[in-house]
């Protein structure tokens, strides 16, 4: 399904701030897949999600998502196919649009609809009621509200319905409940895996959460200066504790675990 193979990203190449921050990185993900993504500061992962989005093109390597080669394709072609949802929860709509309208925009847009289809006919707000209301999160009946005007969890809500009502092929959680309140980001990680599950998208997900990192989803790694250092999945991924990580990760790099706020969420 995605095929990453040996790709590279150096940030101000041939100047003092010259930094690698993708290094010969392969990561090969099967349909349905749901990865957690750890690592400490600065270690690649918000950059490894760029680079399959195609906010820059990698220097090296190349991408495949389900056996086509998007290497060289724009982020905006590869946003038809890939969805993502931001840490900051103004990110990812348009906060003066409603949230029918930017339900209907996204939804066009992913569902490879001609423009002149555009129109939010009743069966359309029917269809993003219906929806929303499964979460009860108090937005089913503000849909001609400003989207700017909702919580950040609704927020988050909403963004994670613009990415998945037209099934993206790939989905990517970039600490996506990071910024909400502990109740709230209870509910939209709850909503996030409901929503993961019931359509079986294979799913990346970056998270500061050790803990999180070890229940949720399928596999975890971890990466360190742009490499992946650990990969755990089944029986390995079960046994494996917290401890274990930051154990794993001391042996192999020969230095502590650089993360405060991986210390600050047990
Ligand atoms: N556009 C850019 N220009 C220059 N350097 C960059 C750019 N984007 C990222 N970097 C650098 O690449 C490295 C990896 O950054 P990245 O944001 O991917 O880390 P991260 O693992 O997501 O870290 P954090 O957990 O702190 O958010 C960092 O040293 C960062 O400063």
């Amino acid at each position: 399904m995605l095929d990453i193979q040996n790709i590279s990203k150096t940030f101000e190449k041939g100047t003092v701030n010259e930094h690698v921050a993708i290094n010969n990185l392969s990561l090969k993900l099967e349909d349905g897949e749901f990865v957690t993504v750890v690592g400490s500061n600065g270690a690649g992962k918000s950059t490894l999600f760029n680079a399959i989005c195609g906010s820059f093109m990698v220097d090296e390597g190349h991408i495949f998502l389900d056996d086509m080669d998007i290497t060289y394709k724009s982020e905006h072609s590869r946003a038809k196919m890939i969805g993502r949802v931001f840490q900051d929860p103004m990110k990812g709509t348009a906060p003066n649009m409603t949230i029918e309208e930017n339900l209907a925009l996204a939804y066009t847009r992913a569902s490879k609809q001609s423009p002149f289809s555009r129109a939010i006919t009743k069966k359309k707000i029917q269809f993003f009621r219906e929806n929303l209301a499964r979460y009860n999160m108090g937005i089913e009946d503000r849909m001609k509200t400003k989207i700017g005007l909702l919580s950040g969890g609704q927020r988050q809500v909403v963004t994670l319905l613009m990415c998945t009502l037209s099934i993206p092929k790939l989905l990517l959680l970039d600490e996506h409940t990071a910024a909400l309140d502990p109740a709230t980001a209870e509910k939209v990680m709850d909503i996030t895996k409901t929503i993961v599950q019931e359509n079986n998208i294979t799913t990346m997900m970056i998270t500061h959460n050790l803990k999180q990192s070890l229940t949720t989803g399928t596999r975890t790694i971890m990466l360190d200066s742009g490499e992946i250092i650990l990969d755990l999945s089944g029986e390995e991924r079960k046994n494996t504790t917290m401890e274990d990580m930051i154990k794993m990760y001391s042996m192999k790099k020969q230095k502590e675990f650089d993360n405060d706020r991986i210390l600050l969420s047990q």
